[in-house]
């Protein structure tokens, strides 16, 4: 059985094999500080474990509440933000057939998202849609307190309760929040609608493989013990006892930093597939938040190819010459589209009939490697054997315990985020929030 595999030939001649093995001891020591949870943030660290400690039972009840869900509702509203909604996502859109939202005949409720923003039209647009439709939400928050979710929350349980009788709201409201505090919690608690819970130990971010991610990857039809099974299948693949060449973890975290060292300052995710779009969004959350502070830390960017080689690649071929590429390289499609052949041969296609679109999808990323190594863009490249629960559950625990080493190489906190208030607080200022009075005139003598 194949798994996700690293290759970093392709980043030289600015990082050399050398100077990446070089970074060995390093590397070891940043791995063993965060598995014996003794480094900075080392409150955060229940996600290390949690593939392992994931029980059946566990599962199964997951996936009963997933199952009620799906029987009563044809639309579910995953309502969440930043690490509350983009671990779903991610898997979700990578997994679901792309035109699904469209077929009439459905298996599985469409899922759809909201409260990751302060849109009132798309807000509007949401609830014009469900206003004559059975449906049902996951609200989520770690907090219990953030903003985007809480009026989208409002508005959708207002709607649902002109709908349907107390009794049924309930059955069609589950919340996904902290064990004691937060708003959100005593909400639920009141209301009675059926919880789970988000271990204090694990941030946002880093939170796909509990019941914030696992449930709306159940209610979409997927499987989560599989998932899950991939995760664990690499936190064994990345623990300490693993020599450092042999952990992809290790080499991703040791090469992405040397770049970076090299004034690399822009990472660039890849994918050759448009479901892998939010896998992408997810990949940005962890990173940035975990590693832009102290004024330090690579910005990570992401683009859709071959898509977007009609539009970022000129820039990514000639342009500054401070990023390098990190390209999720899926190895075979799920299904089977020739090229047909043309008598008239207008296009000049007929060299490539009969061959599968996916070949000229493979070529063209290779193409693309060798033209941007070429440009002096350095390529890292994670082979994804397929795109299935399984594999996605290995590619998430990597990129996650790749991060954790990633950003004590860079010495900061992987595992906070606090920049990410100052512009809470002025928008609570600017709203006139209570308990934000000083800050409201302060904020006035500057408009
Ligand atoms: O789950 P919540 O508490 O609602 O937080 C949702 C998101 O917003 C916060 O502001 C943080 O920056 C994120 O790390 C977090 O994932």
């Amino acid at each position: 059985m194949k798994n996700l595999a690293i290759d970093v030939s392709n980043v030289a001649p600015e990082v050399s094999l050398d100077q990446i093995n070089a970074e060995k001891e390093n590397v070891q020591k940043h791995l063993e500080t965060l598995m014996a949870k003794t480094g900075k943030g080392n409150d955060f660290l229940g996600w290390v474990d949690l593939p392992a400690e994931i029980s059946a039972d566990h599962l199964k009840s997951i996936e009963a509440t997933a199952e009620r869900l799906r029987n009563k509702a044809d639309y579910v509203v995953v309502t969440g933000i930043g690490g509350s909604y983009l671990g779903a996502r991610a898997v979700i859109d990578a997994l679901n057939d792309s035109f699904d939202h469209l077929k009439g005949e459905r298996k599985n409720p469409v899922i759809l998202y909201a409260g990751h923003n302060i849109s009132e039209d798309y807000t509007y647009e949401l609830l014009e849609l469900l206003k004559d439709k059975s449906f049902g939400i996951i609200v989520i928050s770690k907090s219990g307190t953030t903003t985007e979710p809480a009026i989208a929350f409002r508005v959708l349980k207002e709607l649902l309760e002109t709908k349907y009788d107390k009794s049924e709201v309930k059955e069609r409201i589950v919340a996904i929040t902290d064990a004691k505090k937060g708003a959100l919690r005593t909400l639920a608690e009141q209301e009675g609608y059926e919880t789970f819970v988000i271990p204090d130990d694990v941030g946002g971010r880093y939170s796909v493989l509990t019941p914030v991610g696992l449930l709306p990857i159940a209610v979409a039809g997927f499987s989560i013990s599989e998932l899950v099974r991939g995760a664990k299948t690499m936190r064994d693949l990345t623990g300490t006892d693993v020599p450092f060449d042999k952990n992809p973890s290790s080499i991703y975290a040791a090469t992405r930093n040397l770049l970076y060292q090299k004034g690399k300052k822009t990472e660039i995710l890849v994918n050759y597939h448009p479901k892998l779009h939010y896998f992408a969004e997810w990949w940005k959350q962890l990173y940035g938040e975990s590693e832009g502070k102290e004024n330090k830390g690579i910005f990570p960017a992401a683009v859709d190819f071959t898509t977007d080689l009609h539009s970022m690649g000129q820039w990514i071929q000639e342009g500054e010459r401070t990023i390098f590429e990190t390209v999720i390289s899926v190895g075979a499609a799920r299904h089977r589209v020739l090229i047909p052949r043309d008598e008239a041969n207008l296009d000049n296609l007929n060299y490539l009939a009969g061959k599968r679109i996916d070949e000229v999808n493979k070529m063209a990323e290779l193409g693309t490697r060798i033209a941007h190594t070429d440009g002096g863009v350095p390529n890292i490249r994670i082979e994804l054997p397929e795109l299935n629960e399984y594999y996605l559950g290995q590619m998430i625990y990597f990129f996650e315990k790749a991060c954790g080493i990633s950003g004590y190489i860079l010495g900061v906190n992987p595992f906070d985020q606090p920049g990410v208030e100052a512009y809470k607080k002025n928008m609570f200022a600017l709203l006139g929030k209570p308990g934000f009075e000083k800050e409201t005139e302060a904020i006035k003598k500057r408009l």
